[in-house]
């Protein structure tokens, strides 16, 4: 099956697929392989990874299953918290390369805004212009962040990858970010598994009136916002079932009547939360929750 993800071209001209896979909490490494497969299937292009996952050579052993060629994937990884200055990011860096089994990355992501991410941005400038990385960008940035790291950055984030869905529209983000030449990628796109945004009654009745499952009205929502979205799932229906959204578009009024669900419904962690940003800098991996 072969679905039509459109692009989005990122401001140095990069283009990001506009759906990808996600698969963070996806620990055996086999299934993580069966779904980059299916995804590629499916019509996926792009897949969406970090050091913190463990799962990289996983994902690596994916996209050389997967039968299509290496140029013509997105793959994005990410840096986490624990991982502070210049040298010890181009270090990490060329661990996560080394364990995907790949010789460039196509996005490099700040994780979360932990102190001193600016000497993280130095590094990826520097593997930026070494051509080791095609674009760069961001992660739970608030705006304040994004002008701090301005204040000594020479390449401006091309991404921001925020938790957003429905119960949580980043609307000030998202409008910094249109402003700013960044494109908005939404984590967590259909509520992370922990909400009820699927089950919300605005959502289901737009589904039964589109005959399409609720998954598929909020992603087509996202992609109408002109998000990135990465939904996870490690079943090939549900797989197939968020990339089959480009057969049917939400009028405005729908697009407004969602806009009216958005409520401070975070399931992740919060960018605010100094405690939790000192504290993930202890962490190495996911396994430490
Ligand atoms: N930068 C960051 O800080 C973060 C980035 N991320 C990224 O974002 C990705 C997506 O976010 P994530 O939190 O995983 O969760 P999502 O919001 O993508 O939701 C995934 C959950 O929804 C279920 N699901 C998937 N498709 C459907 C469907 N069509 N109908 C009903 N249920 C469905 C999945 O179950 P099942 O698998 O059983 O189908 C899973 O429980 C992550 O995998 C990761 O790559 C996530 C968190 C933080
Ligand atoms: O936010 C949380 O509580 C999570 O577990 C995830 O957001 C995790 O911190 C993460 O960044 C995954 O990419």
């Amino acid at each position: 099956m072969s679905s039509n993800i459109p692009n989005i071209t990122l401001s140095n001209g990069v283009e990001i697929p506009q759906i990808g896979l996600g698969v963070f909490r996806v620990n055996d490494p086999q299934v993580v392989v069966d779904s980059v497969v299916d995804a590629v299937k499916a019509g996926y292009r792009h897949i969406d990874t970090a050091s913190f996952y463990g799962n990289e050579a996983a994902v690596g052993d994916g996209v050389r299953q997967s039968g299509v060629p290496r140029q013509d994937l997105f793959v994005t990884s990410k840096v986490w918290n624990n991982i502070r200055g210049y040298q010890e990011t181009i270090d990490q860096f060329n661990r996560s390369l080394s364990l995907l089994g790949f010789d460039y990355l196509d996005l490099y992501l700040i994780h979360w805004p932990a102190a001193g991410y600016e000497e993280n941005w130095r590094a990826m400038e520097d593997l930026y212009h070494a051509g080791k990385i095609r674009a760069i960008g961001v992660s739970n940035f608030e705006p304040r962040h994004i002008e701090h790291l301005m204040a000594s950055a020479t390449v401006s984030p091309m991404i921001n990858q925020v938790e957003t869905h429905p119960y949580l529209q980043q609307n000030e983000v998202h409008e910094y970010c249109e402003i700013n030449h960044i494109v908005h990628e939404a984590w967590s796109p259909l509520g992370g598994g922990k909400s009820d945004v699927l089950s919300d009654p605005a959502i289901v009745d737009l589904a039964a009136k589109h005959h399409k499952s609720a998954a598929q009205i909020v992603l087509r929502w996202h992609v109408q916002r002109g998000e990135v979205v990465i939904p996870k799932s490690v079943h090939q229906q549900r797989i197939e079932e968020n990339a089959d959204i480009f057969d049917f578009s939400l009028t405005p009024e729908e697009m407004r009547t969602i806009a009216t669900l958005d409520r401070n419904g975070r399931v992740g962690s919060d960018p605010n939360d100094e405690a939790f940003l000192k504290r993930s800098t202890t962490y190495d991996n996911q396994n430490h929750k």
